[in-house]
């Protein structure tokens, strides 16, 4: 039985991935989207030469005879001081406010003495001091985040100074999910003989939801070939951009996904990964879904989840692939099989830095294990096993 190695599996799937498409929405809505154009700014900003201080405002070359200036006007924010300054004027201003013409610098008014219209000075004039120049943030057609940035709160700060009411982002996939087995109930039901908890799809909908527009679960469909056709029609025609189900995926009688797929025209692009956990994934096209059949087993469908249908949302909203880290081994890991290895393993801080605590479980059906990994070190096949202390990849698994 050959398998296929992870790297041609992912360029398999981004393949099929469609172009970004781009859809507009209010700046209100942008937090975590992803910019299908950049934000280039409209304007300069600040768009005059503005005080940094509340202070006064004046011409540095004026202080040289040290003699106190003439207050002749006023500029605040919003509101400027409507003249031009002469020879030996200064102006009242505050933060934020036009620096009036003529006037070049400014000193704040802890640095002043004020008596009636004359103002003096405790410290030496520095031409520019305390003025923000005009555009001196960023000027006309400026780029200020490039396409495939993630909205984050600050970056929604630097696109309203920009002046974007909306921005134009990256249409997000319709997922759709159905969780395959006659064993399985559902988390707070009763849990009679030979039933198992299903965790899959509750799993992968938190873990898919950020990227996407909908994450719809459909449910427990039971290990039977017409009522897991019927269940996997219905969900087809909706054309989902994704499909991912769970369990089934792998060669006993009762796992019948595979099948059910392309006996409805599902085209199958690979089966069987050189991994583990996760050996059993399969991936295919219907129309224009994307078909991830993952493994049943919780830890297998997590890791693959993590592995390959994360980067495919990558690629769907053109966001680049975060680099994966490399850190030093808070304690041993064991020596490896054949397969990729995508051990779990918890990101420790200590006082040389953050390290990686393997964890000892290599069960794929190990769900308490999951409840403590941070991260998902690479470990590669026939790897003897490495000392604490050693460097190694992993990926972290919460990265957008
Ligand atoms: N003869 C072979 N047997 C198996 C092989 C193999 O190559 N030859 N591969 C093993 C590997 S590796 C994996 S992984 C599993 C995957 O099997 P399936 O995808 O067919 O998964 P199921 O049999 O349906 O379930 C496995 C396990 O997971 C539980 N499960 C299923 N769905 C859920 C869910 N939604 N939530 C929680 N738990 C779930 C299920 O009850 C089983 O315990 O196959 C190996 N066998
Ligand atoms: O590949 Mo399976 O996911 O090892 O248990």
């Amino acid at each position: 039985m050959s398998l296929l190695p992870v790297e041609e599996a992912l360029a398999a799937i981004l393949a099929r991935v469609p172009p970004v498409l781009a859809e507009t929405v209010p700046l209100g809505e942008a937090l975590g989207r992803v910019l299908a154009a950049p934000v280039v700014a409209t304007h300069d900003q600040p768009p005059f030469d503005a005080s940094a201080m509340d202070g006064y405002a004046f011409r540095a070359a004026d202080l040289d005879a040290g003699k106190p200036l003439r207050v002749v006007g006023m500029s605040q924010a919003g509101a400027g001081f409507a003249g031009r300054l002469g020879p030996g004027e200064a102006v009242r201003i505050f933060t934020g406010a036009p620096l009036p013409p003529g006037a070049d610098t400014v000193i704040m008014q802890e640095e002043a003495r004020r008596e009636d219209d004359r103002v003096g000075f405790s410290v030496p004039a520095r031409p520019g001091h305390s003025v923000r120049a005009r555009g001196n943030d960023f000027a006309e057609g400026a780029v200020l985040i490039e396409t495939g940035a993630r909205l984050t709160p600050l970056r929604i700060t630097a696109a309203a100074t920009a002046n974007h009411a909306a921005l134009s982002v990256a249409r997000r996939p319709r997922i759709a999910l159905l969780a395959t087995g006659d064993e399985l109930v559902l988390p707070g039901e009763p849990l009679g003989p030979d039933r198992i908890v299903a965790s899959n799809s509750f799993g992968l909908d938190a873990l898919l939801a950020p990227y996407a527009e909908t994450v719809d679960d459909h449910g427990i469909a039971a290990d039977e070939d017409d009522a897991l056709r019927a269940r996997l029609t219905a969900i087809l025609a909706g054309e989902p951009d994704i499909l991912v189900t769970t369990g089934g995926a792998s060669v006993g009688e009762h796992d019948l996904v595979q099948d059910a797929l392309k006996s409805l025209g599902v085209t199958l692009d690979f089966w069987r990964i050189d991994m583990r956990p996760g050996k059993p994934l399969m991936f295919g096209t219907h129309g224009r879904t994307l078909v991830f059949g993952l493994p049943g087993n919780p830890v297998s469908a997590m890791v693959t989840a993590i592995v390959f249908i994360k980067p495919a949302l990558r690629a769907f909203l053109g966001h680049a692939e975060p680099p994966s880290w490399r850190l030093p081994l808070a304690g041993p890991t064991p020596a490896n099989g054949p397969r990729r290895h995508f051990m779990r393993a918890r990101l420790v801080h200590g006082a040389g830095g953050p390290s990686l605590l393997p964890i000892a479980q290599t069960d794929s059906g190990h769900t308490s294990s999951l409840a403590g990994a941070d991260m998902l070190i690479v470990q590669p096949g026939h790897d003897p096993g490495q000392p604490a202390g050693t460097i190694v990849e992993a990926l972290p698994i919460e990265a957008f």
